[in-house]
């Protein structure tokens, strides 16, 4: 075989033992695209302050959603590449930005069953440029590429925030949904601080600079996370023609106290009822995978904020997950690639073009 598929999403603790979440944690917000404070401060701040307190929590979280299978994540993204191995030629397997499999143990393991493997495709499980999702995780599995001298070259998929086939598969998956007698249909998406948009600003001068400016064209919305989630939220809007007013725009999971990409989903979930919209649908399409993030802080706290709130009905739609439409999606792009036809490759990131300097505090 000459090529494989990997497909590469965040990772998730081995189990639910505060041991095991908090190399985890650790881990995931050492990170430097994630807490991008300098390396002494953010050892102190994860190590002394954020781990030691959250990782407790956190782990009574995971055993919330925990299957006897492991984490959702973990489980979810291992049927998706069997389903899609099943569609293509190219033997898919998954590799995790943080935890395991790491892309070296995913490509020590691809090269030793495949001595003739020349090309590696990877597909990022976040259909979103963001520099602490999409940028970790490409810039990892290239590090990792490098300092193993494997023989195969790696390419990868751009953000799909706005591609035909991913937004079909997305429209569809959301259409029972509003099938039924609803208010307002939330689209939420993880957040990040508002100091990674300006980060990932190539033209230093337009992202938040302006109420409009994710409508207004330029070149930093290659690397804005912030338009590429409006983008997505306006297509399905239009594609399922949900009218103005019938649909929403937040983000979730804020973590510290620096001011993150607003609303908040918290916030929002909580106004809502006292504005007339007493039954929600909840649709997640940062995440292809359901998660955390979805499945506990959305399908279980968002819920009960909503209802507490003096919500009446709270409807919660899966992830992607194994839809067929998304298989068949990733199948096409992975079809498009063998044949050499693909327009689908990414090339470079926001971090080899923004000034060097702004980026000094990464390291
Ligand atoms: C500064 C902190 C964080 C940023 C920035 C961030 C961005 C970001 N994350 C995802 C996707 C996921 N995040 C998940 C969990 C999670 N995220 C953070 C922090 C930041 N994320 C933490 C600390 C955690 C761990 C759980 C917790 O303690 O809250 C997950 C779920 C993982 C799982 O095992 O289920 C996903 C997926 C994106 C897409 C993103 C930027 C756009
Ligand atoms: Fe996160
Ligand atoms: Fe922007």
């Amino acid at each position: 075989m000459k090529r494989a598929v990997v497909l590469m999403n965040l990772g998730s603790p081995d189990s639910t033992d505060v041991k095991d979440v908090k190399r985890y944690l650790d881990e995931f917000l050492m990170d430097g695209r994630v807490i991008d404070k300098p390396l002494l401060f953010r050892a102190m701040l994860v190590k002394g302050v954020i781990v030691p307190f959250r990782a407790p929590k956190s782990a009574e979280a995971y055993k919330s959603i925990w299957t006897n299978e492991g984490s959702p994540l973990i489980v979810l993204s291992k049927q998706l590449a069997a389903a899609l191995d099943g569609e293509v030629e190219e033997p898919v397997v998954i590799a995790m930005r943080y935890g395991t499999p790491s892309p070296k143990e995913t490509f020590d393991a691809l090269q030793a069953a495949h001595p003739g493997l020349e090309q590696v495709l990877l597909i990022p499980m976040y259909p979103h440029y963001a520099m602490s999702s999409y940028e970790t995780a490409v810039e990892y599995a290239k590090e990792q590429h490098k300092e193993g001298r494997y023989r195969f070259r790696l390419d990868y998929i751009k953000p799909y925030y706005d591609n035909e086939d991913y937004l079909h598969a997305l429209c569809e998956s959301i259409r029972p949904h509003l099938e039924k007698d609803y208010d307002q249909i939330l689209f939420s998406y993880h957040g990040v601080p508002e100091r990674h948009i300006y980060k990932g600003d190539i033209t230093g001068q337009h992202c938040m600079k302006s109420g409009a400016c994710c409508d207004t064209p330029s070149a930093a919305h290659q690397y804005c996370y912030r338009h590429q989630c409006w983008v997505t939220t306006k297509e399905v809007a239009k594609r399922l023609a949900i009218p103005d007013g019938k649909w929403g725009f937040s983000f979730q999971s804020r973590l510290g106290r620096d001011p993150w990409l607003q609303p908040y989903t918290a916030q929002r979930l909580e106004q809502l009822p006292g504005e007339g919209v007493k039954k929600v649908v909840v649709a997640c399409p940062a995440f292809i995978s359901d998660c955390l993030e979805t499945l506990e802080e959305i399908a279980e706290e968002g819920k009960e904020t909503f209802l507490h709130a003096g919500g009446e009905s709270f409807d919660m739609i899966p992830c992607l997950n194994v839809h067929p439409l998304w298989v068949r999606a990733m199948a096409r792009w992975v079809q498009e690639y063998a044949l050499g036809k693909t327009d689908m490759l990414q090339r470079g990131s926001a971090h080899e073009l923004v000034p060097k300097a702004k980026f000094t505090d990464l390291i």
